[in-house]
């Protein structure tokens, strides 16, 4: 084989292949010193202050009203939050304030309705287990870790051994500002995954309100796999989070990002609907275009779908190879 394969991940903003790289430390590497553990508590921490404080944004721009007892608990909060601008540092005070409101029915209807502002699927975890978190000898587990946002700006690299072959996987920001970024990267290429939030579809960027985030995701990927640079790259499109799509997908029609879409909430057409949109956007037909679904905070999960991908190299090379005996 290759003395070294180099893995490239792209996608858009929170789509999952920072998780991807942090399972690749857990199963091939040493998971997670100490020290990394402590950012990430930190990083959980500011994370949970932040959810807190987009929850509470929401509740007004939605018109709903907290419980008299917390008007002015939410006052307090937006006090504290603002003083202690270090936003790993969560005092008696604030996490008092953040159970309160977290037990407030308006913050759990806001929650419901997400799709109307930027808080993540998965924040009612921390939000949850605050009382773990808060406590001074919390260490996160991997699970914990795993669950963490952290947007990626610049470069992420892991390197490591599998069946005797060295893999470089390089993770990079996938926000519009740093997708710029991409291009430096494209050089030695042997296998493009362009990972894809499933979930979204009922979702708008981050950085740009207006455009949803899968039509946005269809649009690099229309980029990404009709680039030059990656016309005989080998290419897995991940669909990811369908933990997440599965259960939204029986609630919220896929029609609201696809307006011709005409299934209703039905799990197996919804998917099979979205793959077919990225399958047809990639023209270049001598290049196959592998697909996974995964749900990248499961380690097993990814365990499965990083194998397949192997065995997906490992055939691949073998071709290649055909050639020129
Ligand atoms: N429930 C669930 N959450 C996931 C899954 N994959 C990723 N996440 C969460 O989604 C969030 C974003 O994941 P990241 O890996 O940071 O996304 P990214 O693509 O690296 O984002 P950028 O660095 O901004 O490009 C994190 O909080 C993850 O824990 C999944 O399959 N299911
Ligand atoms: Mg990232």
């Amino acid at each position: 084989m290759k003395n070294e394969i180099k893995m490239l991940l792209l996608g858009i903003g929170e789509s999952g292949k920072s998780t991807f790289v942090k399972q690749m430390q857990i199963l091939y590497k040493d998971g997670f010193g100490k020290q990394t553990k402590m950012l990430y508590r930190d990083a959980i921490r500011q994370n949970l202050r932040f959810y807190t404080q987009t929850l509470l944004e929401a509740v007004d721009s939605l018109e709903l009203k907290l419980l008299k007892s917390n008007v002015y608990v939410a006052e307090e909060f937006n006090r504290l939050n603002a003083i202690n601008t270090e936003g790993q540092i969560l005092n008696k005070k604030l996490i008092k304030c953040i159970i309160n409101l977290w037990a407030d029915p308006s913050l759990k209807i806001t929650y419901k309705r997400r799709f109307n502002f930027q808080i993540p699927d998965n924040a009612n975890v921390y939000l949850d287990n605050i009382e773990d978190i808060a406590q001074p000898d919390y260490i996160p587990s991997e699970q914990d870790i795993l669950g963490c946002r952290i947007p990626t700006t610049g470069i992420n690299e892991i390197v490591f051994d599998v069946n005797n072959q060295t893999w470089r996987i390089v993770d990079v920001g996938g926000q519009r500002s740093e997708r710029r970024k991409w291009i430096h990267q494209f050089d030695d290429v042997f296998l493009l995954i362009y990972v894809v939030a499933i979930n979204e579809y009922n979702q708008y960027l981050y950085e740009d309100e207006s455009t949803n985030r899968l039509q946005e995701s269809l649009k690099v990927f229309n980029k990404i796999s009709n680039n030059e640079y990656f016309r005989h790259t080998n290419c897995v499109v991940l669909f990811n989070k369908m933990d997440l799509f599965t259960e939204k997908i029986l609630k919220f029609d896929l029609n609201v990002c696809f307006r011709e879409y005409k299934h209703g909430l039905d799990i197996e057409k919804a998917r099979l609907y979205i793959e077919k949109k990225f399958v047809k956007k990639a023209k270049n037909k001598n290049r196959r275009i592998f697909i996974h679904y995964s749900c990248a905070i499961y380690t097993e999960n990814i365990e499965f779908v990083f194998n397949a991908v192997q065995r997906t190299v490992l055939e691949n090379f073998l071709k290649e190879t055909d050639v020129y005996i």
